[in-house]
């Protein structure tokens, strides 16, 4: 009797197995391919399918065993993406009630709340607010607590601009920057990427709490720890919020817990960190008290305060999470994309000399770099975020089930975009696998592509992306003014890493004084 009762389960398990594998491979309308999460893989994969024209406008990524019945959906055509992320349903990222429900558990114990009573006081708004509607501004759905986010964003950044302290933040930076790359690397050659990191960070720290620092301050250098810990950390925290969202919640067993009997690896640092960099950004807020002028904010902590007084949904935790998320989206970004840079010309110098002579001609004419001058520097900067793309785009969520442009997406499926795939494909770039530095100059003056689209498309694109091209050029037109590039170690090859396109260890360059 017992055997019948298990050959039936079994048979019923292998039916089953048999029915989902029809559904899901036979009759999936979307093609499977690969999708390497190594980006040095990843890239190498994407690269040559676009490059031979099998990779499909939009696949299922092939990633992990059964990886492709998951619903989850890689895009891979310039024109989709676009059509995709137009829309708020593939707008959200990896965001549910469980994962809100954990953060508040999270919160408990890193004793959140009553650090921010302690600080801030009880009468505080954002004490009166409590943590708010909002994971911050990187993550949650696209709702309207997140749109107005960018909002406020977008208003720091025009009365910034108009005040021109965008420009004076990051040339204060991109000062230190060249202070540094002269003290530490005109005799051996270095790697930059430490000094890199530490200028985008700090014109993050000016922009959002208007501060400068200097690079040795202990407080950036704490702040530039924290920074760390977070990037050593990241895969495992996002491993843990996959467990966090799969598994239900139980009321004593957390998914920590789980995540440490799978996953084995504690998440370093990451318990200690987050209560240092919540009680740095509430210290601040504290600050931003005494000095704040309603009529008058300096910077985008001071705009987020003024917005709390009358939109109870923006909370501490809205506000520091929105912090913490502009240092994580800018710091590796950038850097990386300099880092590729200055490895790129210390491989061409005769890039870098044609740069420097319209660098120089336009102090001449005008006592600045200005871009109008510059649209060879131009060119090749953009070119080096075509060859070397140092992200894709972070996971969006459906929150409905939808069609676009024939491609089905699940309700809750992980859609996200590969922008290698856009910006290798030979229809949109020829010879997409070489470095063209003047690919971008049409009868002689500099023409924007939007194909480049290293910041992403649509409604939940990168915000930081406006800084970050005003950054990007004053960092790499004062630097080649300022240096003659030369390698003294490694070759452009790409680092084994999860989440972004880096170069590997080992590369070294010199960095040499053009006034000596
Ligand atoms: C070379 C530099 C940079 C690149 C290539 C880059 C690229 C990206 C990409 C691809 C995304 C994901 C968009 C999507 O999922 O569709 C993103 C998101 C984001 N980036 Fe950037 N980024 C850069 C610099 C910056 C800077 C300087 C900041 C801040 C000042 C920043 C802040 C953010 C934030 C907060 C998000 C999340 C936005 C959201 O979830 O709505 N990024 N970035």
């Amino acid at each position: 009797m017992l055997y019948i009762l298990l050959s039936t389960v079994v048979a019923l398990l292998l039916c089953r197995l048999v029915v989902l594998w029809v559904r899901y491979e036979v009759m999936h309308p979307l093609r499977e391919h690969a999708y390497p999460l190594r980006k040095d893989k990843n890239f190498e994969v994407i690269k040559e399918a676009a490059g031979n024209g099998t990779l499909p406008k939009a696949f299922r990524p092939n990633s992990f065993p059964l990886s492709s019945w998951s619903g989850n959906v890689i895009l891979a055509d310039y024109e989709l993406i676009k059509e995709a992320f137009s829309k708020k349903e593939l707008s959200n990222r990896l965001y549910s009630e469980k994962l809100d429900q954990d953060m508040v558990r999270k919160r408990k114990n890193y004793g959140i709340n009553e650090m921010v009573e302690r600080i801030l006081g009880p009468e505080d708004t954002l004490t009166k607010n409590g943590a708010g509607a909002s994971m911050g501004i990187g993550d949650g759905f696209y709702d309207e607590t997140h749109r107005n986010l960018r909002v406020h964003w977008h208003d720091t950044i025009k009365r910034l601009v108009g005040r021109n302290q965008i420009s004076e933040i990051i040339q204060h930076s991109s000062a230190q920057v060249n202070r540094y790359l002269e003290r530490e690397g005109s005799q051996d050659g270095i790697d930059p990427r430490e000094i890199f990191m530490n200028g985008t960070m700090n014109v993050v720290t000016g922009f959002s709490l208007g501060i400068l620092y200097e690079f040795d301050d202990p407080d950036f250098k704490n702040l530039a720890k924290y920074v760390r810990v977070f990037f050593e950390n990241m895969r495992n925290m996002y491993v843990n919020k996959i467990i966090v969202d799969i598994f239900p919640l139980w009321p004593r067993m957390t998914q920590n817990w789980l995540y440490q009997l799978f996953v084995r690896k504690p998440l370093a640092g990451i318990t200690e960190t987050v209560p240092r960099f919540t009680e740095y950004i509430l210290t601040k807020v504290k600050e931003h008290r005494a000095t704040l002028d309603i009529a008058n904010p300096k910077d985008f902590l001071d705009i987020l305060l003024i917005a709390a007084e009358k939109d109870s949904r923006l909370g501490h935790f809205t506000i520091t999470s929105s912090i913490v998320a502009l240092y994580l989206g800018a710091s590796d970004t950038l850097s990386n994309q300099m880092r590729w840079l200055c490895f790129t010309l210390a491989d061409h110098p005769e890039v870098q000399e044609k740069m420097f002579e319209e660098i120089k001609a336009s102090i001449e004419k005008d006592s600045e770099i200005m871009k109008e001058n510059c649209p060879f520097t131009r060119s090749v900067l953009l070119e080096n975020m075509r060859w070397h793309p140092v992200v894709d785009t972070l996971p969006h969520r459906a929150t409905e089930d939808i069609e676009v442009q024939g491609v089905p997406i699940k309700n809750k499926a992980v859609v996200q975009a590969s922008l290698t795939a856009v910006m290798h494909n030979p229809a949109n770039f020829p010879e997409p696998e070489k470095f063209i530095p003047d690919r971008f100059i049409k009868n002689g003056a500099f023409e924007n592509d939007v194909k480049v689209c290293g910041f992403s498309l649509g409604l939940r694109n990168c915000i930081g992306k406006q800084l970050a091209i005003e950054e990007y050029f004053i960092f790499s037109s004062n630097m080649v003014k300022s240096f003659r590039l030369e390698r003294t170690a490694g070759k452009n090859e790409i680092a084994n890493h999860t989440a972004i396109l880096m170069p590997k260890d080992g590369n070294k360059v010199r960095f040499i004084p053009r006034n000596k």
